[in-house]
């Protein structure tokens, strides 16, 4: 069923309630009367009693799928900006290639608006940058301009293979240390996986060693409150962004919560700086290609420096975490997929192909961030219907990943479809080039792909060298917030081989 929503050139104003009867088209002025009224309909939906009620974001978006097809709007509720989900890979790339110059994403709302407005002061001035998440237009522009060389250049990221070999060997100790006798990990896995991503991502930013494994970590130490920070901030974002909320017109405790967490992560990531930049100072430092993305910057524009080595120690936490964690489960229970990696890696050939595959199968199966999104800047006419310019178009990637149409057998672990030909039903080039996206389009893709890449292909060849990974008992479950968490139970078993 494709009908789900018109949008035609006089900005109708839809309510679920009548999306799957008809069609119904208000004027700009009728839109603007009725706004109130429609905003207080939807949001029923997700009231008790309502159809949406509870509804956890993955079903929520299989449900609007299934009800209404491939193109549907959610409408503007209180503070939120009305969303068209689209569920079609052609579509898509034609929004994405056409909002390639300085595409406008807007995500962490929140987050925006505590570094631009509450936490300036009146004499700040607004033509300062805050950061790649947060900026648009010709701000966001020169600040990706300026870090794009160092962050992104393959050769320069590879530079760092040593210290992230480093990391990893250290981890696959840890983890031989943290076994019971039956081979399980004691504690919290996924918290050992975000230490282990912080602690990379730190030899990374900041060239020195945060010392994530030391033993006597304890929860108030600084390593351990940023972990916090970085998971309350997806999680509160998700809260305040993107379900139904009135922060925007109110303070209410939950924004102020948010605002405070902000705060005490911003503290956070000044502390470490400070620590390197001490190291930095006192002429520690690596030699000129080993250097840290923090001094490599500083040498280009201070003030980047700063924002991208703090935005590092966030971004690249829970991301790289949860991705090593849907890898390792995937690998756990494909155990032939398993035998054929560790081949390749103890081969030593250099050989990273099935390497990489394995990373790109989980990515498609399990990927960290559902979606993607996009503010547009002109108008459009998606699957019959117009979009005016200014909506905000969520591309449900996850979704169309699993699609039988683009990707034969979805729910099937299967590296190979990412390295056999053309002839072969599963080759992966059959699938619409926008179908899969895990780390986002064009230039304004993931600024961290390339290191979590890496971080990630290092740590698997670890583990794989070292252990049999194996899987005994119920399946994880997958929990949505702004990024998806993979969530316990952890029945992983780690035999030494
Ligand atoms: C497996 C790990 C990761 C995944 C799946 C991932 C995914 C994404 C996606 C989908 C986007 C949005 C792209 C778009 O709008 O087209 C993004 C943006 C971003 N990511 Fe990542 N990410 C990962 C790791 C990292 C790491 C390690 C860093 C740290 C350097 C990082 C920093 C960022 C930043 C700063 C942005 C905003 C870029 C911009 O707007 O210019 N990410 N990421």
């Amino acid at each position: 069923m494709i009908i789900a929503l018109h949008y035609s050139k006089l900005r109708p104003v839809l309510n679920f309630s009548c999306l799957q009867q008809c069609v119904r088209t208000v004027t700009v002025s009728a839109a603007t009367e009725k706004l109130q009224q429609t905003e207080l309909k939807s949001f029923l939906h997700f009231m008790p009693g309502g159809s949406l009620h509870n509804i956890n974001s993955t079903e929520l978006t299989h449900k609007l799928y299934d009800i209404y097809g491939p193109i549907v709007r959610i409408d503007s509720m209180f503070s939120k900006d009305a969303i068209v989900l689209l569920y079609d890979a052609e579509s898509a790339g034609i929004i994405l290639r056409n909002e390639n110059n300085m595409p406008i994403r807007i995500s962490f709302k929140s987050l925006s608006y505590y570094r631009q407005k509450y936490k300036k002061s009146e004499n700040d001035r607004t033509d300062r940058p805050t950061g790649l998440v947060s900026d648009h237009g010709e701000l966001w522009k020169s600040f990706r301009s300026a870090v794009n060389p160092v962050l992104l250049q393959p050769k320069t990221i590879r530079l760092y293979s040593s210290a992230l070999e480093e990391v990893a060997t250290d981890m696959v100790e840890r983890l031989r240390s943290l076994r019971d006798e039956n081979n399980r990990i004691r504690g919290q896995f996924d918290q050992e996986m975000n230490l282990w991503s912080l602690e990379s991502i730190g030899v990374v930013a900041l060239g020195n060693r945060l010392n994530c494994f030391d033993s006597n970590l304890q929860d108030d130490s600084p390593v351990k409150r940023l972990i916090e920070c970085v998971h309350q901030m997806f999680v509160l974002s998700n809260e305040l962004d993107l379900k139904p909320s009135i922060w925007t017109y109110v303070s209410t405790p939950l924004f102020r919560k948010t605002m405070k967490m902000y705060e005490e992560q911003e503290n956070l990531t000044k502390y470490f700086i400070k620590k390197a930049l001490d190291d930095i100072k006192m002429n520690k430092s690596k030699s000129d290609d080993e250097k840290p993305v923090l001094e490599k910057l500083l040498d280009i524009n201070e003030e980047y420096a700063y924002i991208m080595a703090s935005d590092m120690l966030v971004a690249g936490v829970d991301t790289t975490s949860n991705t090593m964690s849907a890898t390792l489960y995937l690998m756990a229970i494909n155990q032939d997929k398993q035998q054929k990696l560790r081949e390749e890696v103890m081969s030593k050939n250099g050989k990273r192909s099935y390497l990489r595959a394995c990373i790109k199968e989980a990515m498609r199966i399990l990927p960290v961030v559902s979606g993607n999104m996009r503010r547009t800047t002109k108008e459009y006419n998606i699957l019959g219907y117009h979009i005016p310019e200014n909506v905000d178009i969520a591309f449900a990637h996850q979704h169309l990943s699993m699609m039988e149409k683009y990707y034969p057998r979805p729910t099937e672990f299967i590296p190979e479809r990412w390295l056999t030909n053309k002839s072969d039903p599963l080759y992966y080039g059959n699938a619409h080039p926008f179908a899969n996206s895990p780390f986002g389009f064009g230039v304004r893709s993931c600024i961290g792909r390339r290191i979590a890449e890496l971080e990630v292909e290092t740590f698997l060849s670890k583990i794989v060298e070292n252990f049999q990974v194996e899987w005994s008992g119920s399946s994880p479950r997958v929990e949505q917030t702004s990024i998806n968490y993979f969530k316990g139970p952890f029945n992983f078993i780690f035999k030494d081989l």
